[in-house]
């Protein structure tokens, strides 16, 4: 008699956790700042010096001493003699004395003894005996229209942390202070290998009994969104020597590997005797969630291999739960994990599960509220409800159903800020808000 291996769920903080142990932070490299958008940054981000780094002029205009302006007003004007000018990029030498004024243009550095800044369209220009004068109509307090030195940043200040996600603001940051090649975090190599013999390569026409890769497309692309390096190994046979030679190799070459299939419990679901004889440590085989209940991962020498189901959203659902927060961590990321907003339910879900459920769900505003509504059908060998997939609805575990306009945790797949480990499992939705009944009249 074959007795078939039953196996016992943990609780998804409890496989997180045991994850997370093997969380490692990468090293560091050096790329072009043309490159660098979308990477993390290596080093925290150091003002080394003031920005702006003098003061200057905010508007094209004229610069003066204030002193020259004290009871000045339309009843009272003030000529000033227009000694030179300055265009953003030159610096004006000459002593500025009182009643002369500098014309200067917007960005550029206040010559020494001005303390204040007019408008062109503020001004009158006039000429008397081949000079030019301007003429004040009201008075001004010194540090009018300057922009000051260190106004922006002051030199020292920490303006983006190691681990941030790099974005177009970052990488005006990192022109500003000069950074031709940006430390960034280097990617971790995910290795990727599918597999099943029903596998066909996308590009070969459908045959009975056979169904695409798609699996190894949406890991290679969900490892890219958290930060990663896919490495896409290729398709296992349903051959268990084969596969394990192919798994050893594999490992050598990636930081961490996932397989997607064969995991469960089949007769060709090879993953489990694969790490056995590995010899690696199996950290879970078994999660209490749906999809994506037959989730394993285990440990080779510190080296995490993820055997994501085969199936395609328990696979999607596995990898944003387990995967992502390692990769993130490797990146030197501060908050590894995804945030999550409080939503209402879109629809009723009316069955009860013993699992925690994670739903492939879409999330918009509709009349200032946030709602997180299920997409296409929900199982786990669902492919068509990913496409239109940003959050997941957290439906925990329990005896009843939940309702439409429920509040209920959506997870945020599109976010780049992420949350910490504490805050991830911290907004409690154990117990969903109770619809909102409204009276009606
Ligand atoms: N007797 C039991 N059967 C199953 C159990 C169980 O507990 N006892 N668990 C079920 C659950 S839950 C899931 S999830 C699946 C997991 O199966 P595996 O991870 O072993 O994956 P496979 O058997 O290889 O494939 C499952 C399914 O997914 C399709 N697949 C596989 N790879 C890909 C790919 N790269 N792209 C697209 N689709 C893929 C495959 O054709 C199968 O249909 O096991 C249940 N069974
Ligand atoms: O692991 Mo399966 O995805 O629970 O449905
Ligand atoms: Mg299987």
């Amino acid at each position: 008699m074959v007795v078939v291996e039953r196996r016992k769920p943990i609780k998804v903080k409890e496989a997180i956790e045991r994850v997370m142990n093997f969380a490692i932070n990468g090293g560091k490299d050096f790329i072009s700042i043309e490159q660098a958008n979308g990477h993390f940054l290596g080093e925290d981000l150091v003002a080394d010096h003031d920005v702006p780094l003098f003061n200057r002029s905010p508007y094209d205009g004229f610069t003066f001493k204030s002193t020259d302006t004290e009871n000045v007003s339309s009843e009272n004007p003030v000529l000033l003699q227009v000694i030179g000018e300055i265009g953003a990029g030159s610096v004006f030498t000459e002593t500025v004395k009182n009643c002369q004024a500098v014309r200067i243009m917007t960005g550029a550095q206040i010559p020494a003894g001005c303390d204040a800044v007019v408008m062109l369209e503020r001004t009158q220009e006039i000429n008397q005996d081949g000079k030019t004068f301007i003429q004040l109509k009201q008075s001004f307090k010194s540090g009018d229209n300057i922009s000051y030195k260190g106004e922006d940043t002051k030199k020292g200040t920490v303006l983006a942390e190691k681990g941030t996600f790099i974005t177009p603001g970052v990488i005006a940051l990192l022109a500003t202070f000069g950074y031709k090649q940006v430390p960034v975090s280097k990617k971790p190599k995910v290795g990727v290998i599918a597999t099943g013999s029903e596998l066909l390569q996308i590009d070969e026409p459908l045959q009975p009994g056979k169904i695409r890769n798609s699996n190894a497309y949406m890991i290679c692309a969900q490892i890219e969104r958290a930060g990663g390096l896919p490495i896409y190994l290729g398709q296992f046979n349903d051959n268990l020597e084969t596969c394990f030679t192919q798994v050893q190799e594999a490992l050598d070459k990636v930081d961490f590997l996932i397989t997607t299939g064969g995991v469960s419990v089949g007769d060709y679901d090879y993953l489990p005797a694969i790490y056995e004889k590995l010899k690696a440590d199996v950290l879970f085989n078994k999660v209490g969630m749906r999809p994506g209940s037959v989730t394993t991962i285990a440990e080779k020498d510190g080296k995490l291999m993820f055997g994501l189901s085969g199936n395609p959203s328990a696979c999607y659902v596995g990898f944003e739960l387990f995967t992502r927060p390692v990769i993130r961590t490797f990146l030197h990321c501060k908050q590894p994990f995804l945030k999550s907003e409080t939503a209402l339910l879109g629809v009723d879900f009316p069955k009860p599960n013993p699992f925690d459920r994670f739903v492939r769900g879409h999330l918009t505003f509709k009349d200032g509220k946030l709602l997180a509504t299920p997409v296409g059908l929900d199982k786990s060998s669902s492919v068509s409800s990913l496409a239109m997939t940003n959050v997941l609805i957290v439906l925990p575990a329990g005896s009843r159903g939940y309702e439409e306009g429920m509040e209920v945790k959506a997870i945020l797949l599109e976010d780049q800020y992420g949350t910490s480990y504490q805050s991830f499992l911290s907004k409690d939705n154990s117990k969903p808000g109770r619809k909102e009944h409204h009276h009606e009249q």
